[in-house]
């Protein structure tokens, strides 16, 4: 190994935490030295507008835009980001060349042991249109209303009592330490594409360090993410667009992707599986894409394809 590596990271608790994960596996694979892999810490767009609703600041790589200026100026060079929020179209000169072990995909529901639990007109946080959309397809009477902040800011909340409750993904909570919240099953909360993936990104052009990554590249989980985000970007759409996605890897080593599009209110929806063997992940995707706004409610497709 020749100069050591810097990593580039939002500086969030959760950010800081996967930051340090990747380091260590880095270090671990190649017998490096502990520090070897020094982390930088980049403020981000996403991370300086805490008052608005993130769909309304508008424009995508809000969580990313100020790691790649890092990685393209040779300042970094990796990224590492919650795959979740790492939009589906990225530039070309980069390339997420690795991938840790997935997490638990699921939600974790705070503040009640249950959506049925929880109280007519109970008031729920959350920005993300997909929980929102998932959530009133099940409990119309709720008020939903935008929750934003980091994992503790938002525990907090509703230990204020300014919600009622909110949700939060497994996988942040359980690398943050954080024994919270009761688990909803994916059946009526598919995750969120990329969800509990931690997505570790380079210069597509610098070959040494996509080397160093392919030691700790997770496949099964690289392969769900690949079909995952095949989907997201086939159906298009934005922040506001409330999309589902989930692959697996079975027994025989094929891939099962499922996914869902939803009308803001959950009141519509469109759903579907596919399967893949290896190599056609992104293919599957696509294919899946294509066939969910073919046969997408009107009102559902209005958020994809034209957004
Ligand atoms: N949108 C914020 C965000 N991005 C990634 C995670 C959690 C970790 C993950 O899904 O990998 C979270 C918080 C949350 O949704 O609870």
């Amino acid at each position: 190994m020749t100069a050591p590596l810097t990593l580039g990271t939002r500086a969030s608790p959760l950010a800081l935490a996967q930051a340090h994960a990747t380091a260590a596996a880095l270090e671990e694979a190649h017998g490096w030295d502990r520090g070897t892999v020094s982390i930088f810490e980049v403020r981000t767009t996403g991370d300086r507008v805490q008052d608005r609703a993130l769909a309304e600041i508008g424009g995508k790589a809000l969580w990313t835009k100020e790691l790649d200026v890092a990685l393209l100026g040779g300042a970094t060079q990796l990224s590492v980001h919650s795959c979740k929020d790492v939009e589906s179209e990225r530039p070309p000169e980069l390339v997420i060349a690795a991938f840790l072990p997935r997490a638990d995909v699921r939600d974790r529901l705070i503040g009640s042991p249950s959506i049925e639990a929880l109280a007519q007109g109970a008031r729920v946080g959350t920005s993300s249109p997909r929980r929102t959309a998932q959530l009133l397809r099940q409990r119309p009477d709720l008020q939903v209303s935008i929750m934003r902040g980091n994992v503790a800011t938002r525990l907090l909340k509703i230990a204020e009592g300014s919600y009622d409750a909110t949700f939060l993904a497994a996988a942040g909570l359980d690398r943050l330490g954080i024994d919270e919240g009761c688990a909803v099953e994916t059946d009526a909360f598919l995750p969120a594409p990329g969800q509990a993936a931690i997505a570790i990104e380079c210069r597509a052009d610098d070959g040494e360090t996509r080397a160093l990554l392919a030691a700790i590249d997770h496949r099964d989980t690289h392969r769900a993410v690949l079909a995952e985000r095949a989907l997201a970007r086939g159906v298009g759409g934005s922040c506001h667009s409330p999309v589902a996605a989930l692959a697996v890897i079975e027994g025989d080593g094929g891939l099962w992707l499922r996914a869902e599009l939803l009308s803001s209110d959950g009141a519509q929806q469109v759903q579907g599986e596919i399967r893949a063997g290896e190599g056609d992940e992104e293919a599957a995707g696509l294919a899946l894409a294509a066939e969910l706004l073919d046969r997408a409610p009107p009102e559902v497709r209005m958020l994809f394809a034209a957004a």
